[in-house]
């Protein structure tokens, strides 16, 4: 975390990329199949709905499983081959519980330190800087045995960050926090993300908690690629204009759909597909005549719920 973000970033290698990935289990169970996606360097979210593969293809990531099918690279490298070299330059925060309940966070995450290749004097002090910096300084000569749900989650993080990974795999960071403590993860991982130039690729099934703190999204369904797209691509603006106005949404209605418009109406909102410049023209001249107050006029963007949300639900 002590590199700058400039510096990390001048490495663009893609993060993970897959070619016809299969991952079956016990020859009955198939967890990915022909899964081809290539996530990019930033902070992705990987959803999909509970056994859509998520985990499966994090273990994969990291080269703790063995694809059955197809291939699978990270940071441009390939896991059964590579592994450790991976595991240098990855921090991975599993779903469950794996903690030491007898020993206190700040020998936890020093070990790990240690594990990972750190002399004893910079795994201590990375250990110290990184519990500061997940919000647990104060606390880290406690037993975590004693620790709440959340501050365990949190030296689940840290012990992923200890040795400055340029890549963070997590799985459902949130599982098992409140509504307050979910929002105080994910704004962390956030900060991991921006402020310290780590790529971070985030497992959830809740589309809705993460979107808002990731640049991109890969949604999985059934082992199978959904939708991968970045969040600035699928909010771009589309090409229907929302109007409100105070009263006298049926008079504007008939009137625009009489000057040639197609208009839609939800509730009081009428949304009108753009047809050239002049729609605008059209639109004003309309609210001019009624003589109606105009409330909002602009150009609809596009909501990620509305291109990823209903996918996910079903899945
Ligand atoms: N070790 C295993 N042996 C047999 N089946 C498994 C094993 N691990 C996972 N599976 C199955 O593979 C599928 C994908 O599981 P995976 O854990 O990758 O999904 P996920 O998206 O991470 O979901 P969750 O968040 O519930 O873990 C599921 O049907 C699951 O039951």
């Amino acid at each position: 975390m002590s590199e700058s973000p400039r510096v990390r970033n001048v490495l663009r290698v893609n993060l993970i990329e897959t070619e016809s990935l299969e991952k079956r289990y016990g020859g009955t169970v198939t967890a990915l199949a022909d899964l081809t996606v290539t996530i990019e360097p930033g902070i992705v979210g990987l959803v999909g709905a509970n056994g859509a593969g998520k985990s499966t293809l994090i273990k994969l990531s990291l080269g703790l499983l063995e694809p059955t099918g197809g291939k699978i690279r990270v940071l441009g490298l390939d896991p059964l081959t590579d592994g450790d070299a991976i595991r240098a330059r990855v921090g991975y925060m599993p779903e469950h519980d794996c903690l030491p309940p007898d020993m206190s966070a700040a020998e936890f995450v020093t070990h790990m330190g240690r594990v990972s290749g750190l002399p004893p004097a910079a795994a201590r002090e990375r250990a110290s800087e990184t519990l500061r910096h997940v919000g647990l300084y104060e606390e880290r000569y406690r037993q975590i045995g004693g620790y709440s749900t959340g501050m365990k989650q949190r030296v689940k993080l840290a012990q992923a960050l200890v040795h400055d990974p340029e890549l963070l795999l997590l799985d459902e960071p949130t599982n098992g926090l409140d509504p307050e403590g979910r929002r105080a993860m994910l704004t962390l991982v956030h900060r991991i993300g921006s402020e310290f130039g780590i790529s971070v690729v985030v497992c959830s099934h809740l589309l809705g908690e993460i979107e808002r703190i990731c640049t991109s999204l890969v949604a999985i369904e059934s082992g199978r690629l959904l939708r991968s797209a970045t969040l600035s691509s699928m909010t771009q603006h589309s090409d229907i204009l929302m109007i409100e106005v105070d009263d006298g949404e049926d008079a504007l209605t008939d009137r625009l759909v009489g000057d040639g418009l197609a208009v839609r109406r939800k509730d009081r909102v009428l949304m009108v597909t753009l047809n050239g410049d002049t729609t605008f023209d059209t639109i004003r001249d309309a609210v001019a005549d009624l003589d109606l107050s105009l409330h909002r006029l602009e150009q609809h963007r596009h909501q990620v719920a509305d291109l990823f949300r209903e996918e996910v639900s079903h899945a």
